[in-house]
């Protein structure tokens, strides 16, 4: 009994400080205090002047340390396990456009690993780095091509023949590149629907014809809505307002949704075109905004009588986590809409936590959200994939933070959880 306690403990102290490893090779390469660290005045800092950039100081601070940090960079033939739920992180290039004087805080390392270089100053103004380490399953850097991230979420595509409910959320504030990511790459407003995580549908043909799931005799249906404000919209059928009700076996369905027949990844491609051009609402900090939910269904029907239900991929491309007060007008249905948003990502992070701990309890019925996500929440056949998306500017420090912390939070390591369970039990029989 003890032996096998004792391996458990190790066990558990290896997955728990996978992060730590890192974070200490990190942390021996950080900047010493302000005082002995902060680099001298350099030429560079002569000619710019505090008042023209105010963030020079920083800005070489930030890259006296990246030259200390080893990169290890991630390519398509790098082997990506299949996680029940995994969780990555995307990087997006600085925008020059909007601010000059913007600085790049965050770095990405590799190997799962991201940094944030929060500026700080002390009370005596000398300016300091917060540096802060998170580590996800996969972490990608602004030179990551749409192709490379999809390859996290291209395991779910095979699992939903065999029988899976998958689901693939792009997470983050307004403007960071989820719809980028989701949707594909934008020539001003043009989006090619043909280079984003939904140009999977590319591969659900490739495994729909492929000789081993030829004899599963199965069909392929779209569907495309958006949840806005708490209302769900059809976006293939002129918005259409729908009513998402529960029956008696607890199963949420969306009465009246068009769920499309497809032969070819090129019809769900014009599909996705269409739907999208009539996404919900703008903000001041993003042209192309969108306030609302966009989730994209793939569905896998069997070819009998009753159209049975195989498997279900749903990509989520969510609403911007921006707080009210970052909206120009706060008027009042601006500030409704944002409610509505953030009670919603709260009950998603809350739904896969549970899911994450296999716990009996998911608090679906939180938000429309995740009403309408309810199989992708229940039982041993979800498979979740998690794509956070930051912005790298100065000014979307606290922004980066949160939705670091939102993407940390979410994941529970199920290794480590069902570890202390087993050493739970094993004390209780002990003592
Ligand atoms: N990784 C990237 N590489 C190049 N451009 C990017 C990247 N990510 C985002 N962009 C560009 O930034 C702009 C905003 O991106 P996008 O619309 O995808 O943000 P969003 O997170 O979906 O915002 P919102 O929540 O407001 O809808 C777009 O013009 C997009 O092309």
């Amino acid at each position: 009994m003890e032996t096998s306690l004792s391996r458990l403990l190790v066990g558990l102290s290896v997955q728990i400080s996978r992060s730590d490893k890192y974070e200490g090779r990190l942390r021996s390469s950080r900047i010493p205090a302000p005082s002995s660290s902060a680099p001298a005045v350099t030429k560079a800092e002569e000619s710019f002047g505090e008042a023209s950039r105010p963030n020079q100081k920083f800005y070489e601070m930030i890259q006296n340390f990246r030259e200390t940090l080893e990169i290890i960079p991630i390519s398509t033939t790098d082997l990506i396990e299949p996680h029940r739920i995994c969780v990555c992180v995307r990087k997006r290039p600085l925008n020059k456009q909007i601010n000059r004087k913007e600085i790049d805080v965050v770095s990405v390392p590799g190997n799962g690993s991201l940094l944030v270089h929060e500026p700080k100053q002390k009370v005596d103004l000398t300016k300091y780095l917060d540096n802060q380490v998170f580590h996800f399953d996969y972490s990608f850097d602004e030179t990551t091509t749409n192709d490379l991230v999809y390859f996290t979420a291209k395991p779910l595509v095979q699992s939903i023949f065999e029988g899976c409910m998958a689901t693939c959320f792009a997470y983050g504030q307004t403007g960071s590149g989820k719809t980028h990511t989701m949707g594909g790459d934008f020539t001003g407003k043009q989006q090619n629907s043909a280079k984003g995580v939904y140009a999977l549908a590319q591969d659900v043909f490739t495994y729909l014809n492929h000789r081993r799931y030829n004899s599963l005799d199965l069909s392929a249906y779209v569907s495309f809505f958006e949840i806005y404000n708490g209302k769900v919209y059809d976006l293939l059928n002129k918005k259409a307002k729908l009513r998402v009700l529960e029956d008696d076996r607890q199963q949420v369905q969306v009465v009246g949704l068009e769920e499309v027949y497809v032969t070819t990844a090129e019809e769900v491609i014009r599909m996705i075109q269409a739907g999208s051009a009539c996404t919900s609402g703008q903000t001041s900090a993003n042209a192309n905004s969108s306030r609302s939910h966009a989730v994209l269904q793939i569905v896998l029907r069997r070819n009998d009588r009753a159209t049975t239900l195989h498997g279900k991929f749903s990509l989520v491309d969510l609403a911007g986590n921006e707080r009210g007060t970052d909206v120009s007008s706060n008027d009042r249905s601006t500030l409704v809409e944002t409610a509505e948003i953030n009670r919603s990502l709260l009950a998603l992070k809350e739904c896969i936590r549970s899911l994450g701990k296999n716990s009996d309890h998911i608090p679906f019925r939180m938000s429309t959200l995740t009403k309408v996500l309810r199989d992708s929440f229940i039982g041993e056949k979800s498979r979740t994939c998690m794509i956070a998306m930051v912005s790298p500017g100065m000014s979307s420090c606290e922004y980066t933070m949160n939705t670091l912390r939102y993407a940390d939070e979410s994941v529970v390591d199920t290794n480590v959880y069902d570890a202390i369970s087993q050493v739970a039990d094993l004390e209780e029989k002990i003592y």
